[in-house]
């Protein structure tokens, strides 16, 4: 478990981490998300000791980082996979690492065997694609079987395959009753991987929930209807306060009423129905609800002809 309490961290008259506290619940799998200098990395890298904290404190298991006597095997981490001396082979970096814990070769074996890197375990790090790089440092986490694990960013550079890997690896790691905290800005991926997440923004906790409540709070029902009578429809639904929004000749989007309200709607209208769908949010939907207030760095937005072209384009690339 991993409880941060009044968590602060300021790098002069930047605040990084505005007084955060939250609770990482073993036996799940908890997402870190939030934008670009949200305080993210630092709070993690406070987590196992590299940074000290302004104020407030973080725990892994009951006790600071640095209090642990054997870290590896308390807590497992991944936080920059660039950080292993490139002319020394996989062997010997988790080899190097695991005589520090008195952890066996054998275990060395193991975990190369689980990150899928023995047909390259006795080559040079340096030349490590940074997919290989990312395994690699799952690997190093792993090492010590630690009950804890923190891995920032796990999916960075992974092929489609390491990606699925590393979420059944998450997944299964979580079933077996430890701690899985994990950043990454890749909401659909987070939306997979994870139970729970905790959403920060500018230093802050904005949301600390699990996945599913989070995408249903952000968002009324929305349903999709398809009829060959879509503006007669239209006009059935509003008289019944529903928000419609035309988005083709024949189909509509709605809020304010549900798919089975909206269908008798239609019944007693006498409208044929070609499609009736409700439509789940995403969790990058809710995210950027969340976050729209929070963004340090924010993109230009494109104007109308810019996007219009993008979007013929996309059309076109599709086909
Ligand atoms: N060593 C440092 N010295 C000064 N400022 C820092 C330092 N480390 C982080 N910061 C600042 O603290 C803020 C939070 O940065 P942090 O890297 O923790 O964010 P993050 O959420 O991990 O971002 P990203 O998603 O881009 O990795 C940013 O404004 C960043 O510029």
């Amino acid at each position: 478990m991993i409880e941060a309490q009044g968590l602060t961290k300021r790098y002069g008259s930047t605040t990084a981490v505005d007084d955060m506290s939250f609770t990482v619940e073993p036996g799940r799998v908890t997402g870190f998300l939030g934008p670009n200098g949200a305080g993210k990395s630092t709070t993690m890298r406070m987590t196992v000791g590299l940074d000290a904290p302004t104020k407030g404190n973080v725990t892994v298991n009951g006790r600071r980082y640095v209090e642990h006597g054997a870290p590896l095997r308390e807590i497992g981490v991944l936080l920059d996979a660039k950080a292993v001396h490139p002319g020394r082979t996989a062997r010997n970096h988790l080899t190097a690492m695991a005589a520090t814990h008195g952890i066996s070769r054998t275990r060395v074996d193991e975990v190369i065997d689980i990150a899928g890197l023995a047909s390259v375990a006795d080559k040079r790090v340096g030349g490590f694609s940074l997919g290989m790089g990312q395994r690699l440092g799952i690997a190093a986490a792993l090492l010590g079987d630690p009950q804890t694990l923190i891995l920032d960013e796990p999916v960075n550079g992974l092929d489609p395959e390491g990606v699925l890997w590393v979420r059944r690896l998450t997944r299964s790691l979580a079933d077996q009753g430890r701690t899985v905290f994990l950043s990454s800005h890749l909401m659909s991926e987070m939306a997979l991987a994870a139970d729970h997440v905790i959403v920060v923004g500018r230093g802050r906790v904005l949301a600390d929930a699990p996945v599913s409540d989070l995408i249903a709070a952000a968002h009324g029902e929305r349903v999709r209807v398809a009829s060959p009578h879509a503006d007669h429809l239209e006009a059935v639904l509003r008289s019944r306060q529903a928000t419609v929004v035309a988005t083709g000749h024949d189909s509509l989007e709605v809020t304010g009423l549900s798919a089975s309200q909206i269908g008798d709607a239609a019944a007693e209208a006498r409208v044929a129905l070609h499609e009736l769908t409700a439509i789940g949010g995403s969790l990058e939907d809710a995210y950027l609800q969340l976050t729209a207030e929070d963004v340090e760095f924010r993109s230009a937005p494109m104007d109308t002809h810019e996007t219009g072209a993008m979007a013929s384009q996309n059309e076109g690339g599709s086909r």
